[in-house]
């Protein structure tokens, strides 16, 4: 060792020497706080004077530890002041150890908040209550607790500015939406994977690893397949759900239970019972009863349609051994009725046109009236022409219509001419060229030709024995050659009293005699004034 060390060795050791050296440094230190102290602001003044004060609190609290009784100078009220603080701060700390840890954890909390614990704000607040210095704040002083009144106000806000309704963006919805989704997929797969685990030990799964490594060291191979697997497992329970989905809501098809028929066959012999040769010799079994049950009665394990057939031969056999002969007559008549009954009824069902007239029901006239579009009101109607051949027209008149090439009667000739046949007021309404000329001439033909001859004379006194009004003069002058045309042929005279023709020749053939007259209205007023027609209705045709 040196003897430069040694000396620092020897320094550092003696406390002799270190004393008078630190006095000295305290010189040093007085001399300099005195000449910088006038330089000084105020403020910093007090930093300073604070400063030395602690120095020197230190050094007296030291001095009283090893001995030494204090200084003998005399103390002023500020400083005795200053060290009943002290005391009192000393206390404090001794008494309260616990309520300063809690407080120091509670003002980290705050710090961490980036917030003043409001003990801290206490204890500013207090040492500026109790006089103290500015200088003087970082001492510490006995915290006052906050008070409940402010700590409830507190939270209250708190929770104000918590409840307050956060608005964000649509973009910062989306991401949120992202990232809550990111993690449930990654939760979801976290619990797959721990589904999936095999069941085997870790150890198996090593060692099977290491030997499919040996196998086959390309994992990619591996991972690819099991990837696969996977990928069929969740394809499966896919197809599952969307089955379980569609019976649930489609109704899927219900597998039938199948119902096993009363019938049946329950087992199938190889050979048949007529097969078998062998005769029984109990006799109690060559003579089986035959059992006949009555009503509904059967009996099980026999076909039940054979079993019928048998009953009603048994029934049949019976009545017919019972029966006379009358009563089977009287039975044979009632089936060959019945059986009657059965094929009217079936010739009944064919159209009106498969059928004669006395054949035709109250339907088929129904039927028939609806095919001609025929509607009648009033009581007692006679039924409508089929056709000329079935009505009552005379002869006579069916040779000119079939002259006339009328083959088949109209539809209002079909229901107009049987009521005029029985002289019946008939108002018919049809559409234009519908032959309402003929539905009414043919009747007045019938009833004049049915007119006994000698009441048919030609004596021009006597009125003719119908009048047709027409109210045009063409109207009346197409009736006019109408009417000629049936009643030429069957010797019936027809005059037309028709306005704007010849009076003279009217009056000329009206006095020579005739069976009809046609005429318009005003014309025929005056032939009755000039007296050319005497009656228009003879008095004794009524
Ligand atoms: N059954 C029939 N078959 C064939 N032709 C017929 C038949 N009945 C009438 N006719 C013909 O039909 C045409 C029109 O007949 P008709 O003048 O009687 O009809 P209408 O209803 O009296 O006409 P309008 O309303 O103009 O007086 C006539 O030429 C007539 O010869």
């Amino acid at each position: 060792m040196s003897s430069r060390y040694r000396d620092r060795e020897i320094e550092e050791v003696s406390p002799r020497r270190g004393g008078r050296r630190r006095s000295r440094s305290r010189e040093r230190n007085t001399r300099n706080h005195r000449s910088r102290s006038r330089s000084l602001s105020p403020w910093d003044r007090n930093r300073h004077s604070y400063r030395s004060r602690r120095s020197r609190s230190r050094s007296r609290e030291r001095g009283g530890q090893s001995g030494r009784s204090g200084r003998s100078r005399s103390r002023s009220p500020r400083e005795d002041r200053r060290d009943r603080l002290k005391e009192r701060r000393r206390d404090s700390r001794s008494s309260s150890t616990e309520n300063m840890d809690t407080n120091r954890s509670r003002k980290n909390n705050t710090k961490d908040r980036g917030e003043d614990s409001p003990m801290d704000q206490s204890y500013e607040y207090n040492n500026l209550d109790n006089g103290l210095e500015e200088g003087e704040l970082s001492a510490p002083v006995k915290r006052q607790p906050i008070s409940l009144e402010e700590l409830l106000e507190r939270k209250a806000q708190k929770e104000k500015e918590e409840s307050r309704p956060l608005y964000l963006s649509k973009e910062e919805r989306a991401q949120i939406a992202v990232e809550r989704r990111k993690r449930e997929v990654e939760e979801m797969r976290k619990n797959q994977n721990l589904e999936k685990k095999p069941l085997f030990s870790d150890f198996d799964e090593i060692s099977r690893f290491g030997k499919d490594k040996e196998r086959s060291p390309d994992t990619t191979e591996l991972e690819e397949r099991r990837r696969q697997r996977e990928e069929n497992i969740v394809q499966k329970d896919l197809l599952k759900e969307q089955e379980a989905i569609k019976n649930r809501y489609l109704g899927g098809e219900k597998k039938r239970r199948r119902m096993r028929r009363l019938n049946e066959r329950k087992f199938v012999f190889d050979w048949d019972a007529s097969e078998d040769t062998s005769v029984d010799h109990n006799s109690l079994y060559k003579q089986k009863h035959q059992v006949q049950l009555f009503g509904r009665g059967r009996i099980a394990g026999i076909d039940i349609n054979a079993q019928k057939r048998d009953q009603s031969k048994f029934y049949g056999d019976l009545l017919s051994t019972r029966r006379t002969d009358e009563q089977k007559l009287r039975a044979e008549e009632l089936v060959l009725r019945q059986k009657e009954r059965e094929k009217k009824a079936l010739w009944d069902s064919r159209h009106w046109s498969d059928k004669e007239l006395d054949q035709m029901a109250e339907r088929d006239w129904r039927i028939f009236k609806e095919d001609f579009n025929i509607s009648t009101k009033g009581g007692r109607i006679p039924c409508p022409i089929r056709s000329w051949r079935e009505s009552a027209i005379p002869r006579s008149i069916l040779d000119v219509i079939a002259k006339l090439q009328y083959e088949d009667p109209t539809p209002i000739q079909r229901q107009a001419i049987p009521i005029g046949l029985q002289n019946r007021d008939v108002i018919g309404i049809a559409e234009t060229g519908s032959g309402k000329t003929a539905a009414f001439l043919i009747p007045l033909l019938v009833w004049i030709q049915n007119l006994p001859a000698e009441e048919r004379g030609t004596e021009s006194d006597d009125g003719p024995y119908a009048i047709i009004l027409a109210p045009t003069r063409e109207l009346a002058q197409q009736i006019v050659e109408d009417t000629n045309k049936f009643a030429q042929g069957l010797g019936i005279r027809t005059v037309g009293v028709i306005g704007g023709l010849s009076k003279e020749e009217q009056g000329f053939l009206l006095r020579v005699g005739c069976e009809i007259v046609v005429a318009t209205p005003g014309r025929l007023v005056d032939v009755l004034e000039n007296r050319l027609v005497h009656y228009i209705i003879r008095k004794n045709l009524f």
